[in-house]
């Protein structure tokens, strides 16, 4: 644990942040503006992660490949051209390098052997941006460092979804970060690690959140800062509702709920290390520091019956029936071992006499955007259940504060979806929230219509 008298804040930029000089520029000058940042996370520059991840496609089109290879390289040397020193073109071409050496092996690679390669390749957007904004800081004047988080983030070797150990963590931050942290600005990548063999893990897409968070437990921080591209959280997320409402302060288990139902600007593990480690949390614009934003804390002053509204796409339904179901002894135990089996857990549930329907939980879904269900994993549920799969559907979850216990709740919701289909709904494990399931075509007219009703 750090010494309490030397508070060490951990500050996480994320994409958007990080896209061009001028936005690094703007992380910089936050460090700059409160001596107890010592150590800042970066995610890669926005669009660079979304295209190493199609390049992790082995069939990929040699064009195609091409094609964003150059982009890639677009972004990263428009920020280079603004800095001076031969040292940082050199390192970012050697970057770039490696990019293009693991895509050729990628090509040429089948089964076992492209997930190590795909990680390997993801982590460059990362080490990117963490070389150059150490470059603008040092530009500036500041002491900074750049540091390579896979020596301290020690993952299982599940590559795609990698799970951090955090005693390794812990020990190795200590003994290898911390003592840097004295007299220099330490940046470091997000969304990457190692596990025991050194071998480039992920922690899955959004996964620089977590990272930090992650980071600021083990290196006992006094806070840590989420600077992204809006001044805080919202009532939901506003390119949905235009008139959602900034939230000043939120407890950590409201955080919690948001995150895990979908609201973007937080990825879903990482209010778990803040609780555990008490250790508040900031999310604020870097274009607009001065704006403020939301903190997280344990404790808050208000807390409000509605507090806001998160939404999740992508959502696939599986329901499972099976006559073998009815008064039976273990049918469930079954299915979900056999999903656990392909490293799938289960979201929501909900069940009938003769089928029971879940949606799949796609916390920090893996790096490489796949599919979670797989051929393989139908063709194990087959001799147990007939499975029907239903997609393009989104969860919408209400969030707040002793939902459960207050009566006339869901004529409020009822009304506000009026003649759209319910696919799923769910409320009473949680105090805190209700959810159910909508067509994605529906889902932004509905949210628009509840935030109304409850939260204007
Ligand atoms: N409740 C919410 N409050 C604020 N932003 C939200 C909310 N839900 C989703 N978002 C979205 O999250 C985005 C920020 O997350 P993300 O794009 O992952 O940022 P970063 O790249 O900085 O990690 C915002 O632009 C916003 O549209
Ligand atoms: N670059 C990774 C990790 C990440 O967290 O990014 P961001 O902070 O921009 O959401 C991704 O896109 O998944």
């Amino acid at each position: 644990m750090t010494n309490a008298s030397t508070p060490l804040q951990v500050a996480k930029f994320g994409g958007t942040s990080v896209a061009d000089f001028t936005a690094l520029s703007q992380c910089a000058s936050i460090i700059v503006s409160d001596p107890t940042t010592r150590v800042v996370v970066v995610s890669a520059a926005a669009g660079v992660t979304n295209r190493l991840v199609e390049l992790t496609q082995a069939d990929l089109p040699n064009n195609e490949r091409q094609r964003l290879l150059k982009e890639i390289a677009a972004i990263e040397y428009a920020i280079v051209d603004q800095l001076s020193g031969s040292e940082i073109r050199a390192a970012v071409d050697a970057l770039l390098t490696q990019m293009a050496n693991l895509v050729d092996r990628i090509s040429h690679c089948t089964g076992d052997q492209l997930a190590p390669l795909a990680d390997s390749l993801l982590s460059i957007g990362e080490r990117c941006s963490s070389l150059l904004l150490t470059q603008v800081l040092k530009q500036l004047g500041v002491d900074a460092v750049n540091f390579d988080v896979t020596r301290v983030m020690r993952t299982d070797g599940h590559h795609g979804k990698a799970t951090p150990d955090c005693a390794s963590l812990t020990l190795n931050a200590l003994e290898q970060l911390l003592p840097l942290t004295e007299n220099q600005v330490v940046v470091t990548q997000g969304f990457i690690g190692a596990d025991d063999e050194g071998n480039v893990t992920t922690l899955g897409r959004g996964g620089s959140d977590f990272s930090a968070a992650l980071l600021a437990e083990a290196l006992g921080a006094s806070a840590l800062a989420i600077w992204t591209d809006v001044n805080g959280i919202y009532s939901c997320d506003p390119r949905v509702v235009v008139d959602a409402k900034p939230i000043a302060e939120l407890s950590f288990s409201e955080a919690a709920e948001m995150a895990t139902f979908g609201s973007k600007i937080l990825h879903p593990a990482t209010i778990l290390p803040a609780q555990r480690s008490q250790t508040p949390v900031f999310v604020g614009c870097t274009r607009a520091p001065e704006q403020g934003g939301t903190w997280i804390r344990n404790h808050c002053e208000s807390r409000p019956k509605f507090r806001a509204l998160s939404l999740r796409r992508g959502q696939t339904l599986l329901t499972a029936h099976s006559l073998n179901m009815l008064h039976s002894q273990g049918f469930l135990a079954e299915l979900f071992a056999i999903l656990a089996r392909h490293r799938i857990s289960v979201d929501l549930i909900t069940t009938s006499e003769v089928s029971v329907a879940l949606t799949l939980d796609q916390t920090g879904s893996d790096s490489s955007g796949r599919s979670l269900i797989t051929e393989a994993l139908l063709e194990e549920l087959a001799p147990l259940c007939r499975v029907e799969v239903e997609r393009d559907l989104s969860l919408l979850a209400v969030i707040g504060n002793h939902i459960a216990h207050t009566s006339g709740i869901g004529i409020r919701v009822l009304d506000a979806i009026g003649d759209s289909n319910i696919r799923m709904f769910c409320q009473g494990a949680s105090a805190h929230n209700l959810c159910f399931l909508v067509a994605s075509s529906e889902v932004e007219a509905i949210t628009n219509r509840l935030h109304a009703r409850l939260l204007n």
